[in-house]
């Protein structure tokens, strides 16, 4: 009997499928950094301020040890889930991540076919550089996700998500955290938002609503479009009362990211959202604020299970995902890595992230005595 870590381990030994790109993440990251220029590199690796919360997002699983059990019988495992009544194989997703040409042609495009390869949902950001129709016309039946950026304009809101149900999205996740961009020391330094390029607001452009609000068509006038994006992208103004107009816009399940506060998390389910994602934007936002593995087992307690909660920020190996399932987690998000992976190897290289952090964590669950993603619970975990 060979698992799929086994697999995966064998396959590199015998080098029938060598590895095109490091394993562990740090090395991952270094060779990013040769690659891609400054300007990108420094866009998707730093964080806001000092990067504090981003540096605590790892180190906080490291409080976290794992008390594996012996004689359990863990020769086959299921690592699949179900979520709003579908089977997922893993319980892995692709984080949205936007403006992802900056460090590939294909930017989503081949991030989208990886996730279809793999099985693994993709949640494709309302800044991204292709279409959410284009996206989705390379992903076959594959599952997919759509992350709402709520702008100021409710009517391009609406639009937005109207069309990613029409092209088959799932499940609608919207992002609370960045009404605004949080103060990135190192993109002001570098004067860069790939944002107030054509580039980097390629979904809009493909918007009717959004146009509709121009002048005349973008292409004549690529200034005013771009001014117009940074002129509703965020909305600070929005409150809980506001929920009610996008829950009236789809029968999509809703997801909330970016909340870190049990209360939050109360209210989420008060206001009848079908699940939260514990997030802090990988540190992005507000640097000082907790580490999102450290905000999990309050959320956890406060929900009751009443919907299903899904973490990320700082999942870099297997046992990150083991200990954040342990927790309460039905499910975590993956985001830097895969955007090195896409860097250094297009969709190749975002398979092999996903296939070497699925193998690791199949491993790592074996080898803790446990057979499936149901039977983790806090018991196999011990606060150091
Ligand atoms: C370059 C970059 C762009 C991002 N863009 C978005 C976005 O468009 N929408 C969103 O909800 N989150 C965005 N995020 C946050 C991710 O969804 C996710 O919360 C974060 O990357 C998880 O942390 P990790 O990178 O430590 O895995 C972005 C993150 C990065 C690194
Ligand atoms: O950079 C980010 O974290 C992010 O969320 C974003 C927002 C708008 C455009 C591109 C990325």
């Amino acid at each position: 009997m060979m698992s799929f870590g086994n697999q995966v381990q064998l396959k590199v030994y015998q080098q029938i499928e060598k590895n095109i790109i490091p394993v562990s993440y740090e090395e991952l990251e270094a060779k990013a950094k040769e690659v891609l220029d400054a300007k990108p590199f420094y866009y998707v690796a730093a964080s806001a301020g000092a990067e504090v919360t981003a540096v605590q997002n790892n180190r906080a699983f490291d409080k976290w040890q794992i008390v594996p059990r012996m004689l359990c019988d863990t020769s086959s495992r299921d690592l699949s889930i179900e979520l709003f009544g579908k089977k997922l194989s893993y319980p892995v997703l692709l984080a949205p991540v936007g403006v992802q040409s900056i460090v590939h042609p294909d930017g989503e495009l081949a991030t989208a076919r990886a996730a279809a390869a793999m099985d693994v949902p993709f949640i494709a950001s309302t800044a991204s550089t292709y279409s959410l129709e284009k996206i989705a016309d390379t992903m076959g039946d594959s599952p997919r996700w759509y992350q709402l950026y709520w702008s100021g304009d409710h009517e391009v809101a609406a639009s937005m998500v109207k069309r990613a149900e029409a092209a088959g999205y799932d499940a609608i996740v919207i992002t609370l955290d960045t009404s605004m961009m949080g103060w990135r020391e190192k993109d002001i330094e570098h004067a860069y938002l790939p944002f107030l390029e054509a580039q980097g607001i390629g979904n809009y452009l493909e918007d009717p609503v959004f146009c509709s609000r121009l002048a005349c068509p973008p292409q004549e006038d690529m200034q005013a479009a771009i001014m117009l994006w940074a002129s509703i992208f965020g909305n600070p103004a929005l409150t809980w009362k506001d929920l009610d107009f996008i829950k009236q816009q789809t029968s999509l399940p809703i997801l909330l990211k970016g909340i870190l506060h049990p209360d939050d998390a109360k209210l989420a389910v008060e206001h009848g959202v079908d699940g939260i994602i514990v997030s802090n934007h990988g540190g992005r936002q507000v640097d000082g604020a907790i580490p999102a593995i450290d905000a999990l087992p309050d959320i956890v307690e406060a929900v009751h299970g009443q919907v299903p909660i899904l973490m990320d920020s700082g999942i870099r190996r297997g046992s990150d995902i083991l200990k954040a399932l342990s927790l309460g987690a039905k499910a975590v998000l993956i985001g830097r890595p895969y955007m090195y992976g896409l860097a250094l190897a297009g969709d190749e290289g975002v398979k092999q992230v996903l296939r070497n952090m699925i193998a690791d964590f199949d491993l790592t669950l074996a080898l803790s005595g446990k057979r499936s993603v149901q039977e983790l619970n806090r018991e196999l975990l011990k606060k150091g």
